[in-house]
């Protein structure tokens, strides 16, 4: 199954639609990683089995990226356009850390399809097309070999579930089972793969806030939104990240207020970045 999802002879295991006219996006960013300003291959490593390794969380006899654990993950969450982007652009520029965004432009242009569109358009029928698309490169996200010591990846395939699988199937808009199916997938994989995540940075802002900053980037796809959508991402976030009482965390959660402008935003990386590289010393 994971050769056929295109992670064939990485894991070494011992242990015709119309589509609308947005439907194909440029592929130019997709499948790289961004360190000091340089594009490096996205590569994914090799998997093998986990010997007993220490701290993070329990990662025994679970398959392992080769060499892997010395890198120090950082995953940046936060609603739809809250400023993800723009906070691994600022962080991009430094020594040790390398970028990873979120994949959306593969999830716009999927061999000239666009299965995020799709979704928006008919979340019933592609909510389960799109999120099993999202799982899989949100793994690779994970797993992908990168050469600097500290990894900072857009969301995660955590927030892929806990927020927009959640979303989709409590909203009523995908059906039992799709979400069983996606369910028996990520439990499979994060009881099987090592997913290390040694801090959460989460970008917290007010739906209205995120609903401004969707319009003004007018995403083609995301024109469909409401308000009301946003509001409910940011209960999930929320629950997840504040209250803690939706689903486990995979890490640490640091909160960073987002609401400001650019120029504040900017400062309060800049504060923060001590508390952010700390991760790595973890
Ligand atoms: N602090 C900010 N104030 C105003 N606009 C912002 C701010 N941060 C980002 N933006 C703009 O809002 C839009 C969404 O930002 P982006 O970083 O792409 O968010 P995300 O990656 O979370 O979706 C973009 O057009 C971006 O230029
Ligand atoms: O699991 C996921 C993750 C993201 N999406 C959607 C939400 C947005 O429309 C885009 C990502 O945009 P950001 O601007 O990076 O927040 O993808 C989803 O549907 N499912």
């Amino acid at each position: 199954m994971l050769a056929a999802a295109g992670l064939s002879g990485r894991l070494l295991v011992r242990g015709v639609r119309t589509l609308p006219p947005y439907a194909v996006s440029p592929p130019s960013l997709c499948g790289v990683a961004y360190y000091r300003g340089k594009q490096t291959p996205a590569n994914s490593g090799t998997l093998i089995p986990s010997r007993a390794l220490s701290g993070r969380q329990q990662a025994t006899g679970k398959l392992v990226r080769n060499g892997e654990d010395k890198n120090a993950v950082i995953c940046i969450e936060g609603n739809i356009a809250s400023g993800k982007t723009t906070c691994l652009e600022y962080f991009s520029n430094t020594s040790n850390i390398e970028v990873l965004t979120e994949p959306v432009c593969k999830w716009r242009n999927l061999r000239g399809h666009n299965p995020l569109g799709l979704m928006y358009q008919d979340p019933e029928r592609w909510g389960l097309t799109l999120q099993t698309y999202v799982q899989l490169t949100m793994l690779d996200r994970h797993l992908s070999t990168i050469s600097a010591p500290i990894r900072m990846i857009e969301r995660s395939i955590f927030s892929a579930k806990y927020i927009f699988v959640e979303s989709l199937f409590k909203s009523g808009k995908m059906p039992e089972v799709d979400f069983a199916v996606l369910s028996e997938w990520f439990d499979w994989i994060t009881a099987n793969i090592f997913i290390p995540v040694d801090l959460i940075v989460y970008l917290q802002t007010s739906p209205q806030t995120c609903h401004k900053r969707l319009k003004q980037r007018s995403r083609e796809e995301e024109k469909v939104i409401p308000l009301e959508y946003l509001e409910s991402i940011h209960q999930l976030h929320e629950d997840w990240l504040i209250r803690k009482s939706s689903f486990p965390l995979p890490a640490p959660v640091l909160v960073i207020p987002a609401d400001h402008d650019l120029q504040e935003m900017l400062h309060q990386f800049e504060e923060n970045r001590d508390k952010i590289l700390a991760a790595s010393s973890l």
